[in-house]
């Protein structure tokens, strides 16, 4: 049978040598009276009989709790009663005179024995017990002092001894236990560690390591105690060796270090090592080392840096100011931009400084000063930003500081916040927008103002007026408009040149700045229009409108050339119907014609009547822009007679509109607002396409060796359109009509409205191959110069000069002119407006070759021209014939 003698690492107990030791003194008391009582048969004693009963009773217990220690056979109330009997039989055989037991012994071993068992007070009054037991069974037998004393002070002796050794054995057991304990837990932190513990001797040779040395450099813990070298960074290598030879010398000495080291793989590892010399701390004998795997940490910190120094330089590069400030509203972080505005080497020489702190004005080691209430109020607004959380965006502010220009900056703050959501501070991010500013000024002076007179401009008069007009129901101010254009302007550039014209137009507007107090406004409002805005009432107005012509009163004088020029005012007032800066223009500008229609040079005002007389041209021009798509234009054909022999030799294309709103209205009613819309140039490239066809058609079914012709009229407007030429080549050739019987008619005034330009023009469609006439010849003041440059084919002498013929000598004598003119420029004639069979005498003994008008027919329908060209019958050429 294995006996569980050690427990606990081979430690006794008090309680496990109680066990054993009680066993042996009741097994051996119970041999020696079993031995005693053979060999003296003492005979049957009665309490030696006891005696011998109750120490076999108690060595079986004894055995029992040797052999099965886990049976609970010790509590304190079984051990006292287990001590009562012992002691009771070693009692009973002391007192026994047959038995010579010698009883001193026993009562040292019952003493010994239980002091291991029981502790404390109790253990010495059970030894105080036994003792006083044997001293008392001494004396009883007869002992004298001298007997029982040392055997009693042995007795004591023996027992405290035993006690003291129990107690003793119970203490180191529990320091062996908290021993092992510490070991165990020792090793369950070592192995579940992320950090490797070693303990080397000191030479470095490793005499313990945990198991976190697989994770940090790939070696097992059995190869790094076998003396695995795992390799140092070279750069590393001296830094080390130095720092453990100064670890080894000195006891206590501790180092901390960063270092490099290859893992077993090829890498290096970062490491962070702690290192303590305890080489004279016995237990440990030894350096002991934690090491840190600090790789991903090492490469943090790398990427930071790298990431620090690269915003750094992002802050550094840009050219706004940023700058960061704490709770407190002291710079945090400031930009090099911001450093070098205000005199900063760095960003550690603001750093902690609030705005207020800038130096003051006058500035400090050639500073930029900062005047204290542009720094205060710089202060307030961030402490504002950082207490209320609301960020300011796109802010522009001014800045004005000492002896310097203004600047203009551009400033966005944003409150920032820590982790927990509480304002921590603000960015700032302030852009001098000076120049960007300046440019935006520039362009919006230059958007508003006309760059020859350096007047406001049309949009700037139109802001200005709209910004006057109130809301529908409040009386409008007294405003009034002063429409001013000059009259025949187009005749100085023609005459002078465009430079002179700009600079008659600069004169003009200088002038009228003159004219008028400051607080009138007055704007150039397109080429020779000047706009007048003035808080007069309507006397008021008229009256500086006649100052204004009596201004152009004295010429202009440009280098030596003199221009007399003239103007048309019209005068609106702001009405409560005007809801649009436009409307009181229009209305402005419709007294301005009317000023030109009577006459030029002189003032009109916006009256009534001009307003229905406005209103209808404007929604007559609503309604033509209508009519080409509703069908209400058609078109007739005025028959032009050869006046040698009365034969028809050709066609004018009139246009009529049929409005179901305004009735038949004649071209000299329609086309002036088709002119001014622009609806001029889609009808009369309609009407042209109308005529070729027509014109086609005829030639098919009634061919003459001289084919007919057709006259089409074109504006000058027509002329100018960019797609003009363009498109009329596209209806010859859609058409296939024979171009040279084309006759397009432009007026004389219109063609010398810009003769330069008519000429290029003119030229362009003649290479067309059409046939080209100056229609209402006489009235347009023609340059001869000019008129002898102009590729035309047709003079159309003015109806009104056809009028007086056999009448007024005058009239005859112009006629005489113009045909010797056409003669000599080798142009055809043809004269409108022929009414009476004396004109035909006139113009046949004139020699003029062509006539047109009422005495022959006035414009007729397809169907009847054709029919004439069907009969091609001479029309008669006398009254008589006629009649
Ligand atoms: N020199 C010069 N001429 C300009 C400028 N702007 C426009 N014009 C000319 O000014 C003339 C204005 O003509 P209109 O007002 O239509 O006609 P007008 O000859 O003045 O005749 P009425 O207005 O009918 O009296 C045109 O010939 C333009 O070419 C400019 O900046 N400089």
């Amino acid at each position: 049978m294995k006996l569980p003698l050690v427990r606990a690492g081979g430690a006794y107990t008090g309680p496990e040598i109680f066990r054993l030791a009680s066993l042996f003194l009741y097994a051996s008391l119970l041999l020696e009276i079993c031995l005693l009582w053979w060999m003296d048969k003492p005979g049957s004693t009665r309490s030696v009989k006891v005696s011998l009963f109750v120490v076999a009773a108690l060595a079986v217990v004894a055995l029992i709790r040797f052999a099965r220690p886990g049976l609970h056979l010790l509590g304190r109330r079984h051990v006292l009663l287990e001590l009562l009997a012992a002691g009771a039989a070693i009692g009973m055989l002391s007192l026994q005179s047959q038995l010579p037991i010698a009883p001193l012994p026993w009562w040292i071993g019952l003493a010994s024995v239980f002091a291991l068992e029981l502790q404390g007070s109790l253990a010495l009054a059970v030894i105080l017990a036994v003792a006083v037991a044997g001293a008392l069974t001494s004396v009883a037998t007869g002992g004298q002092p001298e007997d029982w004393l040392p055997g009693f002070f042995v007795t004591l002796f023996a027992g405290l001894l035993s006690a003291s050794l129990s107690k003793a054995m119970a203490a180191n057991q529990a320091s062996l236990e908290q021993a092992l304990m510490n070991e165990r837990r020792f090793n369950v932190i070592a192995r579940a560690a992320r950090h490797v513990f070693m303990i080397t001797d000191r030479r470095f040779r490793t005499t313990y390591i945990n198991p976190a040395i697989t994770d940090v450099l790939g070696y097992s813990e059995q190869e790094m105690l076998a003396g695995a070298a795992p390799a140092i960074h070279p750069e590393d290598l001296p830094r080390r060796n130095a720092n453990l030879q100064l670890l080894r010398r000195k006891a206590g000495a501790s180092l901390s270090m960063k270092l490099r080291i290859r893992h077993r793989e090829g890498h290096w590892v970062w490491l962070e090592i702690r290192g303590y010399n305890m080489l004279h701390d016995p237990a440990i004998g030894g350096l002991v080392f934690s090491i840190e795997d600090i790789s991903a940490r090492v490469e943090a910190e790398r990427k930071l840096t790298e990431e620090h120094a690269l915003l750094r330089t992002v802050l550094d590069l840009n050219p706004s100011m940023i700058y960061a400030k704490d709770s407190n509203g002291r710079f945090t972080i400031t930009n090099a931009s911001f450093q070098k505005h205000y005199g900063y080497a760095s960003d550690a020489e603001l750093h902690g400084k609030t705005t207020e702190e800038l130096p003051g004005a006058g500035g400090e080691d050639g500073r930029h000063p900062v005047l204290p209430e542009t720094a205060r109020r710089m202060h307030l607004q961030d402490m504002h930003v950082i207490r209320s959380g609301v960020a300011v965006e796109n802010l522009e502010v001014q800045d004005m500081r000492d002896g310097e220009v203004e600047r203009w900056y551009r400033t966005f703050k944003y409150p920032l916040r820590d982790s927990s959501g509480a304002a921590s501070g603000m960015l700032a991010i302030v852009r001098d927008v000076t120049d960007s500013k300046e440019y935006e000024m520039r362009l919006e002076h230059l958007a508003m103002h006309d760059s020859l007179t350096g007047l406001p401009n049309r949009r700037f008069m139109l802001k200005m007026i709209a910004d006057l007009i109130l809301p529908e129901g409040v009386p409008p101010p007294q405003i009034a408009v002063l429409y001013f254009d000059l009259d025949f302007f187009k005749s100085v550039n023609d005459t002078h040149g465009h430079d002179t014209g700009d600079r008659c137009l600069m004169e003009v507007a200088r002038r009228i700045r003159y004219e008028l107090p400051p607080e009138d406004m007055v704007s150039r409002f397109g080429g020779d229009e000047f706009v007048i805005l003035t808080h007069a009432g309507m006397d008021a107005a008229r009256e500086r409108a006649s100052r204004l012509l009596s201004a152009l009163d004295r010429p202009v004088v440009i280098d030596d050339i003199v221009v007399k020029l003239h103007g048309s005012i019209g005068i609106a007032k702001l009405l409560p119907s005007h809801r649009t800066p436009s409307e009181l223009i229009r209305d402005a500008d419709a007294a301005m014609y009317q000023a030109k229609e009577r006459g030029r040079n002189r003032v009109e005002a916006f009256n009534a009547e001009l307003q229905v007389w406005a209103t209808r041209r404007a929604q007559m021009d609503v309604a033509l822009r209508f009519a080409l798509e509703r069908k209400e234009l058609t078109l007739v054909y005025q028959p032009q007679v050869a006046l040698a022999d009365g034969r028809l030799c050709g066609f004018e294309l009139l246009l009529r509109w049929n409005s179901p709103q305004y009735g038949e209205i004649k071209p000299d009613d329609f086309i002036p607002i088709a002119e001014r819309s622009g609806m001029v140039v889609p009808i009369g490239l309609w009407a042209l396409e109308q005529a070729c066809i027509q014109l086609k058609k005829w030639h098919q079914a009634y061919p003459r060796q001289t084919p007919v012709t057709l006259g089409v009229n074109v504006s000058m407007r027509q002329l100018m359109h960019s797609s003009f030429i363009g498109e009329v080549a596209q209806i010859l050739v859609r058409t296939g009509v024979a171009a040279n019987c084309i006759e397009l008619e432009l007026t004389e005034s219109s063609a010398m409205a810009n003769p330069q330009q008519t000429i290029e023009n003119l030229s362009r469609l003649k290479s067309l191959g059409v046939r080209l006439a100056l229609d209402d010849f006489g009235t347009g003041y023609s340059s001869l110069a000019y008129l002898q440059r102009l590729p035309i084919d047709v003079l159309k002498i003015d109806r009104a000069f056809a009028r007086g013929l056999g009448l007024d000598n005058n009239d005859a004598g112009i006629v005489q002119m113009i045909l010797t003119l056409a003669q000599l420029l080798d142009l055809d004639t043809i004269a409108e407006g022929v009414e009476t069979a004396e004109q035909i005498t006139v113009l046949r003994r004139l020699g003029c070759r062509m006539g047109q008008g009422y005495f022959f027919s006035a414009g007729v329908p397809a169907a009847q021209a054709e029919r004439l060209l069907a009969a091609d019958q001479p029309y008669p050429l006398s009254l008589t014939a006629h009649a």
